[in-house]
Order: C-alpha cells, then structure tokens, then sequence
C-alpha cells in the first residue's frame, strides 16, 4: 500500500444524499440515522432557503454538534466555501465523526460536491464512499422545467433510491424504469418508499468511482457538461454549473403568532404549480405545545403534529421554493399571514 493509499484508507467516509426537492432525503437520512449502525455519525444538511427547516427535521443525533445547518444557497455553487468550512471544523473537532452524511439540497448539482471532495485539500481526509440520488415516485415527471437538473442528479448518483413507490400503481414504476433505460447506459435501482433500504446497501460501500463525474446522459456528450458556454448549443445541460441556483426562487416566513392548521391546510392546497416544495415548523394554536410540520410537495400536502418544542419558544417558520419569478413573496406573504389563528376566527 502506498503512503497515499494509506491516507486513504484513514479518512473519513462521506455520503452524498441528493435528489430533486421532496423526494424523502431527509427522510432517508433520519432512516440511516436511527438504523443500527453503532457509528458516530456526523451530518451536513444543505437547504437552500433562508431558513433550515431539514435541520430541525434530523432525528438520531446524540450531540447536538453533530449536525452542521449550511442554509440559504446551494453547497454544489454558491456556499461551497462554507461546505468546505464545515468539514474541515469536523475534523478537527477533538471528537470526530466515523462517518459523514451529506443531505445535498434538492437543487444541488452532485457533480459540484463531488469535485469539492476530490479536491487535493480534501481528497486525503475524505474518501467520498457514495452519492446516492433519491428519485420521487410520484413526482418525476412534475416540473418538466426541472428534468435537465433531475437527470443530472440521476446521472451523478451510484444509487438511485426510487421513493414513494406506495403513491404509484406498479405500471408507472415500469414507465419510469423505461425511461430511466432510454436514458441511461448503466444504472443501479432499488426501490422503497419512506427510504426503507438496508443500511448494508447505504453505508460504506465504496461505491463512488472518480470517472463517475464523467457519467452523463447518454444523449449528452461529457465535454459539454462543463465545458460549452454556447447558448445555442442543444447537445448539453446548460446553466447548473456555477449558476444553476439563479433558476430558483426563495420566500420565508416568520411569526411568533400561532397559525391555524386548517387554514394553513387549506393555504398549502391553493399554491401555485411554480412552487416546487414548502415546508415548515409550524406553531399551531391547535397544538400549542408541540412543533406542527408542515409538508408540501407538488399538490400534496401533509401536516402533522411532530414533537415537543423542548423548552423553546415557539415560533412558526416556513420556507417555500420555486421556479425563478414564480414565487411572489408579497402574495404567499398575504396567504400565510391569513393563517394566523386570531385572523382566521374573527
Ligand atoms: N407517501 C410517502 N411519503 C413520503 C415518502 N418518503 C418521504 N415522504 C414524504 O415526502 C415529504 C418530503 O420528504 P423529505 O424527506 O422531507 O424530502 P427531502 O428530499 O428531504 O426534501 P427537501 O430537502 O426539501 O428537498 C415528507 O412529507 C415525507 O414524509 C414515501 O416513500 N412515501
């Protein structure tokens, strides 16, 4: 073994959970987290709102140390600097992790995280075991503006994770293998819903391969991929190298007021198609004393009363994310704040 090798085989493990918005990442971590694994288990969780709502939602944590919140931009372009931040304070902290779990942002391009990772400053400390891409069932084919960053998402994964194969009949998990098939030379699939997949298939596995940054869609050619700057060209994904986060627009919300859950059911029911995802930790006159989540991907909609709020005050905070210009933060501004309990029974 070289001296190289042997650096290697010293560092820490990272996995890369990535996956368009919605598609069960957190829900996926949470699974790895609370799994048998008898690891210690360190995690960055990228959202790309202003507000981090994953963070709150990770469960499985001894120290609260252990989960790093990177917010408000894309760990793939805009905050790869506070990406590399964040890994190199894990490593030195005195107590470092086993492992590392990555919850890329559901914008996030991997191919942008997996370069971080081969970096000479990281590549010796890091060994990159796997980028595992999770593939929303019921939603792949919504938000057609968004299937050149899917496939990308798709193309730079060893895994696919098809999630939420409990909200398909069996012969759309056929039609989204076939066009998987049309598209893609090689790939490895499992399918689940809720992210029930063994951790033997999910934890150091070795699976990531440098040459699979070179992996593209089979009608695209590699060179493209990071090379063309030609508008015109039709051959290549264009936009998700540095940029890619400007096709997106953010909107939070804040109040200390409580919100009534059924007005907010009805609310997250009448968004507009031009937003992707929202979710939130909600304070519901309802259920004072716990944290209400708030759920939203594509049309469905889900609230449920999640746990206690531990001692803090609490605070309704809920992000939304969509298409660029098709957020209008002064008209969610107007929906929300009309959930307001005192509002709504006046
Ligand atoms: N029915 C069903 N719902 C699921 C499944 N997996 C996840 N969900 C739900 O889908 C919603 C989004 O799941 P998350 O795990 O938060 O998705 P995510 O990819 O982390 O979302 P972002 O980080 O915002 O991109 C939540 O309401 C989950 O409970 C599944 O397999 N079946």
């Amino acid at each position: 073994m070289t001296a190289t090798d042997q650096r290697r085989t010293q560092a820490i493990p990272l996995t890369v959970l990535t996956g368009f918005l919605g598609a069960g990442k957190t829900t996926l971590l949470n699974r790895i987290l609370t799994g048998d694994h008898g690891l210690r288990v360190a995690v960055l969780v990228n959202d790309f709102g202003s507000i981090n709502i994953d963070a709150e939602l990770v469960v499985g944590i001894e120290s609260e140390g252990d989960v790093i919140n990177l917010a408000n931009g894309c760990v793939c372009c805009n905050i790869r600097d506070d990406l590399v931040a964040a890994v190199t304070r894990m490593l030195t902290r005195p107590e470092q992790p086993d492992y590392i779990l990555l919850e890329a942002s559901g914008v996030a391009d991997p191919s942008g995280i997996a370069l971080t990772f081969m970096d000479e400053g990281m590549r010796d400390r890091i060994r990159l075991d796997s980028i595992m891409c999770v593939v929303d069932a019921e939603q792949i084919f919504a938000a057609p503006g968004m299937m050149e960053l899917k496939l990308r998402q798709v193309a730079f994964a060893d895994l696919l994770i098809l999630n939420k194969i409990d909200l398909v009949a069996p012969e759309e998990i056929d039609r989204i293998e076939a066009w998987l098939d049309d598209r893609f030379h090689r790939y490895r699939l499992v399918q689940t819903s809720h992210g029930n997949v063994p951790l033997e298939i999910l934890l150091s596995v070795g699976r990531f391969d440098p040459a699979q940054i070179d992996g593209t869609p089979r009608h695209h050619q590699p060179d493209h991929l990071t090379d063309c700057d030609d508008p015109e060209c039709g051959n290549h994904v264009h936009g998700y190298r540095n940029d890619h986060a400007d096709a997106f627009d953010t909107w939070s919300y804040e109040t200390d007021q409580p919100l009534s859950m059924d007005a907010l059911r009805e609310t997250a029911r009448k968004l507009p198609a031009s937003i992707y995802r929202c979710k939130g930790v909600v304070h519901a006159a309802e259920e004072p004393g716990r944290r209400v989540i708030l759920q939203v991907v594509g049309k469905r909609v889900d609230i449920a009363v999640g746990d206690e709020w531990g001692g803090r005050e609490p605070r309704t905070r809920i992000i939304a994310i969509g298409a660029r210009n098709g957020v209008d933060g002064a008209a969610l501004h107007e929906l929300f704040g009309g959930c307001r309990y005192a509002t709504h029974h006046v």
